[in-house]
């Protein structure tokens, strides 16, 4: 019997505590490579390499906290008639298919969290839809294996994320349905989906890629393709709102393209208290994305300037980091390259403690220069290793097909629970 736990992240890598991910399922494969780009995807993915390694990281997390998985959370919150009601009119509005609402409702909590997952077939039975091109009614989630986008936790909060892109709403709103109602987590949830009567603009997305925890009282967030002004003003004004003597926000703008830029977790994640992973050429080279500070102080903004780059800016804070070099710092080719496979993604179970890709063997290379053990996840599976108590480690996990879903670690975990950092 697992007790309710409350959600609470105040950092980027206090000790874990609870965490949700989803094991990728049949959705992964339901694309061609004309599709793909649709389905926002740069190749296609074979599911059994892809479930083998994401095997190694649930693995690591299991050791690490409460690894919970989407589609049971789901399935469990579906077992209550009116919050299953809720959330099929809610998803068959938001996608046209009002048509296929009955069949879904007749459908057991477990096949019914499945198939709003794994998509559902169209059913050939008028014309249109025997001519169709479609294959389904509803898109498969082909993304929900990067669970860290579509929700964030900040303190005691969840915010569920506007996804820029419509084929990852429905994870927005099965997340927030899950976090509203699930037993086993106590949530406040804010949804950047319906910001009601908040002063925001137009264009409002907001992807938890792109945003970062870096202690109780600072947020860096990432701008570009994926969170726009509109979405950094939404959370500035719930920031305003609590009206708490201080509080920061790093802004960093991101390149549109290539598609490894999507999120400010693809160029820098924190590792520990006095270590950072950068893409170099981006975060601390002259380049024109431009780093800003928005200061709130008593539920106004104070300030907002700019800053020469996010160590820099973290410094003031009080946060000294050094920034190790994503693809090591010798050869610009060999950072764009590993930067492309998610080489600067990271995800903490504890300080100094990280996860990421073994592909990228000039950056676990770098890592290891600056005092990180390097740890196979399949030897810590195995009882084989240990974490170590205290020091740094970083544990590779394999991935050459998963980072071709285009996301790294960091990605594919949305933590909601974090012991609290002893600064
Ligand atoms: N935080 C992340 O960078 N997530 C990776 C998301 C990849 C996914 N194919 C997407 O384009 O949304």
């Amino acid at each position: 019997m697992i007790n309710k736990m409350n959600v609470n992240v105040a950092s980027e890598f206090g000790e874990l505590e609870g965490v949700i991910i989803h094991t990728p399922g049949l959705e992964v494969e339901e694309m061609t490579p004309e599709t793909a780009k649709r389905a926002l995807y740069s190749d296609i993915l074979n599911l059994s390499v892809a479930r083998e390694e994401y095997t190694q990281l649930k693995g690591v997390l299991s050791k690490a906290g409460l690894c919970l998985e989407v589609t049971d959370l789901l399935a469990e919150v579906l077992k209550n008639g009116q919050i299953r009601t809720d959330l099929l009119n809610e998803i068959c509005n938001q996608e046209n298919a009002e048509n296929i609402y009955q069949e879904l409702a007749e459908l057991s909590p477990d096949e019914l969290a499945r198939q709003l997952i794994q998509g559902v077939p169209i059913n050939r039975n008028n014309l249109s839809r025997y001519l169709s091109n479609e294959r389904f009614s509803l898109w498969p989630l082909h993304n929900f294996l990067f669970t860290r986008d579509a929700s964030m936790s900040f303190r005691d909060e969840v915010v569920i994320g506007k996804m820029a892109n419509k084929v990852r709403d429905r994870e927005a709103t099965i997340m927030e349905a899950i976090f509203n109602h699930h037993p086993l987590i106590e949530a406040k949830t804010l949804s950047a989906q319906k910001p009601g009567s908040l002063p925001v603009g137009k264009n409002l997305s907001i992807e938890g890629g792109d945003f970062q925890v870096a202690r109780e009282d600072v947020l860096v967030i990432g701008t570009g393709v994926r969170t726009t002004a509109a979405g950094i003003d939404f959370i500035l004004e719930t920031i305003k709102e609590k009206k708490e003597p201080i509080r920061h926000i790093l802004v960093q703008e991101l390149p549109d393209m290539p598609e490894s830029f999507i999120h400010l977790d693809m160029v820098f994640t924190f590792l520990d208290r006095d270590a950072c992973m950068v893409y170099e050429p981006l975060i601390l080279g002259t380049n024109r994305f431009h780093t800003i500070h928005i200061q709130v102080e008593n539920g106004e903004v104070t300030k907002i300037s700019e800053e020469k780059n996010l160590p820099k800016a973290l410094r003031k804070l009080g946060m000294d980091l050094k920034p190790i070099y994503c693809g090591g710092s010798k050869d610009l080719w060999t950072q764009e390259r590993e930067q492309w496979h998610s080489g600067a993604n990271f995800f903490a179970i504890a300080p100094g403690q990280i996860i990421g890709y073994e592909r990228n063997v000039y950056t676990i290379e770098e890592l290891n220069k600056q005092g990180f053990e390097v740890i196979k996840a399949q030897a810590v599976i195995d009882g084989k290793a240990e974490i170590p108590k205290n020091g740094k480690c970083v544990i590779t996990i394999a991935g050459s097909e998963l980072a071709r879903g285009g996301g790294g670690a960091r990605c594919m975990t949305m933590p909601f629970c974090r012991k609290k950092v002893d600064w």
